[in-house]
Formats: C-alpha cells, structure tokens, sequence
C-alpha cells in the first residue's frame, strides 16, 4: 500500500476539489475573479523584452577552462537572490489561485494537460522579476510555457485575470503595473532552447500541475544553467510542511510552505517560504541500510512506473511503503533528509524536459546526494529543452547509489526479459 501524501485537505484553507472543476475551456466570469488590494499609483512599466527574439547569450572566451569550476563562492550571489525573490512571488499568486481556485481557471493544452491560471501567471512574474532584478544581464530562459493559447479571442478573460493577478503579486514588492501584452511578452521569453554556451535560466513555473489542481503538492522550479551546467536551483514548495513528511500524522498541524535553494559549491539551504529569515541548511539522509530507506515517486502513475519501483524496492531490500507526492516537491523533501531515496521511470517514449530536474537536482547534490539515469549517468542539461536519458532518473545518497544502481539494473533487465517472453 503506498503512502499517499496529501497535506491540503486538512492544513490548507478551504479549497473546492478538482472535481468541482468545470469543463477546460470555460471563461471566467469577471464577478469571480480574485479580489485586487487597491491599486497603487504604478508607473508604466516598459520592458526590454524583445517580443521576438532573445538576447544572444553570453559565451565564455574560447579555450577557457569550465567558468563554473572556476567560480568563486560568491558567484551567482545576485543572481541567486533574484531567483529566489522571483520563485517567492511566483508561489504567492499559486498560493492565491490555489486557495481560490475556480473552474474557469483550467484551461486545457494540446497535449491535454491541465495549464492554470497560475501556470501563465507564475512564468511573467518569473521572467518579469529576474529581468527587473538583473537588468544589466543578457537574459535567456527556458520555460514550459507559451502564451498561444492565451493570444486567442476566447482566451481575452482569462488573460485579463491573469495580468491582474500578477499587478496584484508584484506590487507587494515593485511600484510598477504591467499590460496584458507585457504579460504575453514575459511568458514567451521563455522560448529560448538553452544549450551547451552561455546562461539560461530554465523554469517550471508550476511543477506538477496535477497536484495543484488535486490541491496537493507542486513546485515553482528555477534554475541557472551556466556553459551546460546548473549552478543554482530554487524550488518553491508552497504545500510542503516545514518538517519531515516521513512522520506526517504527528505533524499534521504543521506550518507548510518551503524554499529550497542552492548554489555551486556553497550547500543547500532551505527557508519557510513566508519567513526568509528562518533559513537552514539541508543534508541528505545518511542512510547505508535499504531497510531504514524509503523512497519517493511520481502521485501519478502514468509518470512513472510503479511497478518496476516496487521490484526495485524489493530487491534492494527497501521495507517502506512508496510515498508517493508530485513535482520536484520530492527532490526538495530527499534533500532535507525525509526519505532516501527518488524513482522515476517514465513510460517508453516520454522525454523528460530539463525544467522537470535542473532545481532539484542542484538542490540535491548540494545537500550530498546524487542524481543519474538508469545507467549510472549524470544528468546532462546541455543538450537543450529535451534530457537525453537512459530509460529513467534515479536519485539518493552516495552510499546508496552503488546497490541502488544495481537493482535497478536487474530489476529493468528482468522486466526487459520478461516482456521478451510475452
Ligand atoms: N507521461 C509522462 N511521463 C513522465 N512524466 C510526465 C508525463 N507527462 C507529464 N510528465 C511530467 O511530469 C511532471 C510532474 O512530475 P511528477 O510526476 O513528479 O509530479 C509534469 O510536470 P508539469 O506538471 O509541470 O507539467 C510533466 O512535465
Ligand atoms: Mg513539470
């Protein structure tokens, strides 16, 4: 029997069920949109958002050895604060869409997954406070989002309610008021393909939309690509319970509401999303035994296969339940220590997009662990929006990793085998 993680129910204000959600395509009427605070006097905000072309990124001078190796420990410092602000904003508006969420905010994707309100939102106040905060940069993102659907005459509601809740977001930080075509703008920023040179910044604005639509858990993931390489990650968590989620019944009351962050060689850390000043640092589980291990997957099974976990689990001698949680959420959650390890083996033929990983990865190695594909390789997010992956993502301590890579080995060879003798 997994364990089914679900906090919002019985810590989160009232939330109507997903059920009550009305057929994806429906507007909203004006008379429910959220409630704005009362405007302040903004100045028009004129953005450097070339509509249709991005900045060319910064190269390193050829021939020189990897920038990131060579970073001293306050690089990315500004870069880091900005993410960090930016995820911050970002979950706020989830957080309000969240608690009021509304059938009209479903949209509905050509490949059929649930895009919200808070999807579009997240991804302009992303991309609008990182070029607000970094104005001096080349700016590069990589992001889920498009705004097509939004450019549509049915879609005019929908995008109205979504610039005002960004207006409304951003003005808690920012005397500053952006059109709806600024908002557009901003969400297609992130059309950039990121690749092997120079920065890209590469963002999930709501990571497990499902979860988010189930009222449980879901992730605003950025990260900083630098020459290839991630070298800060952010995850904002806004339904993960400031303490460990292995012992959930004893601290169900608990406050809810993480970030997570780190950067190349300085740690991870992680903060209440509501009280920047409660920052600590995170370590992986020290955990040598597969009997004291638990271990994360996908909520959703079409994600991932939760049979070849649970063959995994068995012969590697894991006794606990799955716990079972969406979005990066769980990379966050190993990092910290509340389990042990992370499996993901999508169906054959799903490609993992590099928003799905890079904050949690970074987020993870920082606080001691590892993460690699099915064959023991690192995760390489130089190779544009796609990671080219051998068969799934595995994901633990040091000391874990040999005998966990090992039964996964046997364990997909024996699933191989006996598909083979169907
Ligand atoms: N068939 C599939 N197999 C694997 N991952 C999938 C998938 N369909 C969607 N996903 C990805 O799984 C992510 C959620 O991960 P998790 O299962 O860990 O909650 C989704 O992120 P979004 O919700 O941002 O679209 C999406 O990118
Ligand atoms: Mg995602």
């Amino acid at each position: 029997m997994a364990s089914r993680v679900r906090f919002s129910r019985t810590i989160f204000s009232p939330l109507p069920s997903a059920s009550a959600l009305i057929p994806s395509g429906s507007l909203p009427p004006a008379s429910l949109s959220l409630p704005l605070s009362n405007p302040k006097p903004y100045r028009r905000l004129r953005l450097p958002f070339p509509p249709s072309h991005l900045p060319p990124p910064r190269s390193s001078p050829a021939g020189s050895a990897s920038p990131v190796a060579a970073m001293s420990s306050s690089s990315y410092d500004k870069e880091l604060a900005a993410a960090k602000k930016a995820a911050s904003l970002a979950a706020r508006l989830c957080q309000k869409v969240q608690k009021a969420l509304l059938t009209s905010d479903v949209q509905s994707k050509a490949d059929k997954s649930p895009v919200t309100v808070a999807d579009y939102g997240s991804q302009a106040i992303v991309s609008l406070v990182l070029r607000k905060e970094l104005p001096s940069e080349s700016f590069s993102l990589v992001a889920e989002e498009d705004s097509a659907d939004l450019r549509k005459d049915e879609a005019q509601e929908t995008l109205k309610r979504i610039t005002e809740l960004v207006n409304d977001t951003i003005s808690s930080e920012y005397s500053m008021s952006v059109s709806d075509e600024d908002v557009l703008i901003a969400i297609d920023s992130g059309k950039s393909e990121g690749g092997p040179v120079g920065q890209h910044w590469v963002l999930d604005p709501i990571d497990g939309t499902k979860g988010f639509l189930r009222g449980d858990q879901y992730a605003i993931a950025l990260a900083l690509l630098d020459e290839g390489k991630v070298v800060l990650g952010v995850l904002g968590c806004p339904n993960l319970p400031h303490t460990s989620i292995a012992n959930l019944d004893r601290h169900s009351q608990n406050k809810i509401g993480c970030l997570f962050y780190a950067k190349t060689g300085d740690g991870a850390y992680m903060q209440s999303l509501s009280d920047p000043s409660s920052n600590a640092k995170i370590h992986v589980t020290a955990t040598e035994n597969p009997a004291d291990a638990s271990f994360f997957e996908s909520y959703e099974a079409a994600h991932s296969l939760h049979d070849l976990s649970k063959a995994i689990a068995e012969k590697l001698g894991v006794q606990a339940p799955p716990v079972r949680i969406d979005s990066q959420a769980k990379y966050g959650a190993l990092a910290r220590g509340d389990g042990a390890i992370y499996l993901r083996f999508p169906h054959k033929g799903y490609r993992e997009k590099i928003w799905d990983h890079a904050a949690g990865c970074i987020v993870v190695a920082e606080a001691g662990g590892f993460a690699t594909d099915a064959a023991g390789n690192a995760l390489d997010f130089s190779k544009g929006r796609y990671l080219d992956l051998d068969t799934g993502i595995i994901v633990t301590n040091k000391k874990l990793m040999p005998s966990l890579l090992n039964a996964v080995q046997e364990s997909i060879k024996a699933k191989n085998q006996s598909a083979s003798h169907l």
